[in-house]
């Protein structure tokens, strides 16, 4: 069976690398491949040499002919690289590979790939893991999401490794909604820690934004240990507490009112909007994530963005 990544990013680099070493036919896909051709590096991910066995193309059509696709560009296009994969995919397995939710259709990736191609296998790989330890071989354990069982479990086959450890799920809404939110509040948590309020403050927005992520996830159907595994609490923990997450650093900078490269992909900025507006249309209060949306789009800064959710009315937990 052959695998294609479709991306050439930290994530889309990581997981070739891996696969590739675990013996899998790879070939990764990006728009542009002078770079990756002449150094076999991406600069996304410094310093990690592809395997010579990674073939790498940058015709999609090339890319298609595997067998699984993994979908490794930001949330936000993802929709533009499916319109751009004009080839026959049916019965493939199409793997989104990215977390958020689409800004023009407020739905997760499995929806975004079903409406391009609804004849494919759709299912999601998240969960958490830094594309640099996946790089360097450090053991890893992530979600495999897929409404379809038996495709489920042959994905989880064909993409685990001696390092990477898939775990089957078919909770797909639940699993894209965990990766998805975790990153909104992953910022809200470095911006406080930007602001020096400490690590007391940040177990309370992990806690309370836990319940946001619960609250959302399971009206929109998925169920509530969904969120507790890997994909939700896992990665929540990991992107909340390490300097190597880009939506922490993000926050971070928010906090100290530092300036931030705007070229680094910090998927919660956009997913914080996105939720604000599924949060209006469905009727729930989620005002850790409405309040990094109005950081993010700086229509507050970060000392009254603390302060306003301190003012709160008290409530039951
Ligand atoms: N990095 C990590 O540790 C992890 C990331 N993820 C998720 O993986 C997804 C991708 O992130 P990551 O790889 O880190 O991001 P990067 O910023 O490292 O790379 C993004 C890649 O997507 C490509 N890209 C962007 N827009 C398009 C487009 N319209 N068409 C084609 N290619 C495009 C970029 O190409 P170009 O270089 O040409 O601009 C780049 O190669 C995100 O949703 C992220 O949350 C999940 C787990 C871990
Ligand atoms: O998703 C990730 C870890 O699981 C990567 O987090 P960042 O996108 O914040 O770097």
């Amino acid at each position: 069976m052959s695998i294609a990544v479709l991306g050439a990013g930290a994530f889309g680099t990581a997981l070739a690398v891996t696969m590739a070493r675990g013996g899998a036919n790879v070939t990764l896909w990006a728009r542009d491949t002078t770079t990756l051709e002449i150094s076999r590096q991406s600069p996304r991910l410094p310093g990690v040499e592809l395997p010579k066995t990674v073939s790498i193309t940058p015709e999609l059509s090339q890319a298609a002919q595997a067998n699984t696709l993994l979908l490794s560009v930001p949330m936000q296009s993802l929709s533009g690289l499916l319109a751009q994969l004009d080839v026959p995919l049916s019965g493939k397995h199409l793997v989104a590979c990215c977390k958020g939710i689409d800004l023009s259709t407020l739905t997760g990736p499995a929806d975004v790939i079903r409406q391009f191609k609804p004849h494919a296998v759709q299912a999601i790989l998240t969960g958490p893991s830094f594309a640099a330890d996946i790089a360097s071989g450090l053991p890893t354990a992530l979600t495999l999401a897929c409404a379809d069982d038996a495709a489920g479990q042959s994905l989880q086959h064909q993409l685990s490794t001696s390092t990477l450890r898939l775990y089957r799920s078919n909770d797909v809404t639940g699993a894209e909604l965990g990766g998805a939110l975790k990153n909104v509040i992953a910022i809200a948590c470095g911006t406080t820690i930007g602001l020096g309020m400490g690590d007391s403050a940040r177990a309370a927005l992990m806690t309370r934004g836990f319940a946001e992520m619960t609250r959302l996830a399971t009206h929109l159907g998925a169920r509530a240990e969904t969120l507790s595994g890997l994909s939700g609490m896992g990665d929540l923990a990991l992107t909340c507490m390490s300097d190597q997450s880009r939506n922490y650093r993000f926050g971070l900078s928010r906090g100290r009112s530092e300036s931030f490269d705007a070229n680094t992909t910090v998927e919660g900025a956009k997913t914080a909007e996105a939720v604000t507006k599924l949060a209006a249309k469905v009727g729930l209060d989620m005002p850790i994530c409405k309040m990094v949306y109005e950081l993010a789009t700086h229509q507050v800064d970060a000392a009254d963005a603390v302060r306003i959710l301190l003012s709160r009315p008290l409530k039951e937990e």
